[in-house]
């Protein structure tokens, strides 16, 4: 068990577990975009650590490049998504991955693939290490997914409470 300010979390899954599922998600990524070269999307600040370890294990050609958007204050999304770093890649006509840590209500990815649609990408799919299917309430299942888990906050692996916790090399569920 550990403690980050006020709240209990135990462990959850291991940096083993992270490890082996994100090889098979690269190779799967890897298979889907052999005759293409996409543009890599990745959500900071928490996919920083999923983006580092996945893009190593496709050995197809990839670019990658990084947005900053932010919904969650402490333990709850607001239900608004705020951009605070865009994007200086032009995207029209580009197979875009939205590289994403967690999907959670789905309200950050909705926002984004609205987004990349209106600047006339020619494809948009998303991977996601974490995705929790009985919070989604907006945007379509993501595309690879690396764990369905249930609906309980995390910690660990990029994702954090209220700003720490994100160096933890495995995943954390509240207790
Ligand atoms: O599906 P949703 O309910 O929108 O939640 C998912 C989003 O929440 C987290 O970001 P957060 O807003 O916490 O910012 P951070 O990555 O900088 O911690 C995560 O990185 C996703 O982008
Ligand atoms: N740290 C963290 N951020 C999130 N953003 C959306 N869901 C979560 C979660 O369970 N944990």
């Amino acid at each position: 068990m550990i403690k980050i300010i006020d709240k209990e979390f135990i462990p959850y899954i291991s940096a083993e577990e992270i490890n082996s599922r994100i090889k098979e998600l690269g190779t799967e990524i890897s298979k889907s975009y052999k005759d293409e070269k996409p543009l890599l999307v990745s959500v900071l600040n928490g996919s920083f650590m999923f983006t580092a370890d996945l893009i190593r294990t496709i050995d197809t050609a990839v670019e990658v490049t990084f947005i900053r958007v932010a919904s969650y204050e402490a333990l709850k999304t607001t239900g608004k998504v705020r951009e605070i770093l865009g994007l200086k890649e032009n995207v029209f006509g580009r197979d875009i991955l939205i590289l994403e840590d967690i999907v959670d209500t789905g309200t950050t990815l909705e926002h984004l693939m609205n987004a990349f649609k209106d600047l006339g990408t020619k494809s948009i799919k998303v991977a996601t290490l974490l995705h929790k299917p009985d919070a989604q309430e907006k945007a379509d299942k993501p595309d690879f997914v690396g764990f369905e888990i249930p609906n309980k906050f995390v910690v660990g692996y990029g994702l954090d409470y209220e700003g720490w916790g994100r160096e933890l090399k495995e995943i954390y569920q509240l207790r």
